[in-house]
């Protein structure tokens, strides 16, 4: 059996339904699938999500924005139109709209997640019924029916264990179910979302807990590519990667398979499939745990900005006890999460997400370490962007370090930050946001042309 997710780009409009149906009814074995909800149908539109994100604000706010509930509605009312299919399948879409909207007018915990979840959900009612109508026996299945159970955790929902076992049943149905991703439920019932791109998770949880023998995750691309194709044209196609060199290329930007959506597979030991639902015969991405014959160590470089680098020096640092768990300690009390820390003999550098210190928080992470560490220097340096190059073969290959730091000599880029971590199938770069694109431009000339 596999289990077949599709992507934002895949669930677009009714154009995009009608290939969903097609690449799901080619083979038998396709049947669980999940779905996203619709997402940009070309460049400039807005994605449901996004749009649903609004819309609780402006209830939030006393201001139902009626603009946006009507363009929401209209992504919806125009599959149903186009599919043919009953007008009960869109007053269904609605009901469930409405009520999440009601949930946040009252301001019930965790309404803005239900209300989030309404695009995965309609578009699940809506493919589920033209499959029906198409002649499948197809049926929607909701997460909670599902058992797909979760934790709730300020970045988004964690799976539970116990979902695996629940899911398990759903092998013995027959029809081809269609589930919503991006939700799940809490032991007490509360719907909660995962963190934004989530639906890759849902189907890597639903493809772990079926035993699936392939999870297949249909996108807008022929493949994962070497390097983000906003930096790239038409990059290097991969055809094999890791598992753990996946999770770190997602991580570090690799937009196109969410990273936390690696791990329920990859302990399950279901190979991932990413492929394109507008070009369904390309043969796609194979993600495994075995290393594929390949001659180039570096596989990808991935790379993101939006970060920031607090650097704090103190003379003997190095035979303070405590000094970095009390650095970390600060941030933690103040809420902050950090993404590296790379050290120094004298110096720390601590990388952030740059939304996680907004300028309130800054004055008074800054003023606590001045006062309770008695640092010498403390300097926030903001637009910063982080570049990875990752390869399973790079740890035993020499000169790969060398390599890199002539690419950014020759793209003229200053290297802010080396950080070669304890991943053995990574190494990461911190620059300027400003020299990013020249940068990856080169690495890629440097290790893939
Ligand atoms: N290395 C990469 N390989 C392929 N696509 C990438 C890569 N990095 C970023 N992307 C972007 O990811 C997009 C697909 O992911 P996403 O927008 O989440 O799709 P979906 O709509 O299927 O959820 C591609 O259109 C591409 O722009
Ligand atoms: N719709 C959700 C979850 C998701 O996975 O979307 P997409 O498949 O478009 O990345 C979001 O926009 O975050």
């Amino acid at each position: 059996m596999k289990v077949v997710k599709f992507g934002g780009s895949s669930v677009a409009d009714a154009g995009q339904l009608q290939k969903v149906k097609n690449i799901v009814t080619s083979e038998d074995n396709r049947r669980v699938v999940v779905v996203s909800a619709p997402g940009k149908r070309y460049s400039g539109d807005q994605k449901v999500t996004d749009l649903l994100i609004k819309l609780g604000e402006s209830i939030q706010h006393d201001q139902v924005d009626h603009e946006v509930y009507k363009m929401i509605v209209d992504r919806f009312q125009s599959m149903v139109d186009e599919l043919n299919l009953p007008l009960n399948v869109l007053e269904e879409v609605r009901k469930r709209l409405e009520y999440s909207m009601e949930q946040v007018q009252k301001k019930e915990a965790k309404a803005i997640d239900s209300l989030k979840s309404c695009g995965e959900d309609g578009t699940a009612l809506i493919l589920s019924a033209y499959l029906r109508q198409e002649g499948y026996d197809s049926s929607y299945v909701n997460p909670k029916e599902a058992g797909i159970l979760v934790r709730d955790e300020p970045g988004g929902a964690l799976v539970l264990e116990e979902s695996f076992d629940q899911l398990y049943r759903l092998r013995e149905r027959r029809e081809i179910l269609v589930i919503p991703g991006f939700f799940g439920y809490t032991p007490e019932g509360t719907l909660v979302t995962f963190s934004r791109g989530g639906s890759d998770i849902t189907g890597s949880i639903v493809a772990a807990g079926l035993q699936a023998e392939l999870y297949e995750n249909f996108t807008d691309v022929d493949s994962v590519y070497c390097v983000n194709p906003m930096y790239v044209d038409r990059p290097k196609e991969l055809t094999s990667l890791t598992y753990r060199e996946m999770r770190e290329l997602s991580y570090a930007g690799f937009s196109v398979f969410h990273d936390e959506a690696l791990i329920p597979a990859f302990k399950a030991k279901i190979p991932v499939c990413i492929k394109n639902t507008n070009n369904p015969s390309a043969p796609g991405t194979m993600i495994t745990a075995d290393l594929p014959d390949r001659d180039s160590h570096v596989v990808g470089i991935a790379s993101d900005k939006g970060f920031l680098n607090l650097y704090v020096s103190k003379y003997l640092m190095n035979r303070e006890l405590g000094f970095g768990r009390k650095l970390l300690q600060i941030l933690e009390d103040e809420g902050v999460s950090f993404e590296h820390a790379p050290s120094g003999i004298d110096d720390m550098s601590v990388v952030l997400r740059d939304h996680q210190l907004p300028p309130e928080k800054e004055e008074v992470v800054v003023g606590r370490i001045k006062e309770e560490l008695k640092v010498d220097t403390v300097i926030i340096e903001r637009d910063m962007a982080m570049i990875m190059i990752v390869g399973e073969g790079m740890n035993q290959t020499i000169g790969i370090a060398s390599q890199a730091a002539c690419a950014f000599r020759e793209a003229d880029v200053n290297i802010e930050m080396i950080n070669q971590g304890s991943s053995e199938v990574s190494m990461m770069f911190g620059v300027k946001t400003e020299g990013l694109a020249d940068a990856v431009q080169s690495l890629y000339r440097t290790f893939f042309e």
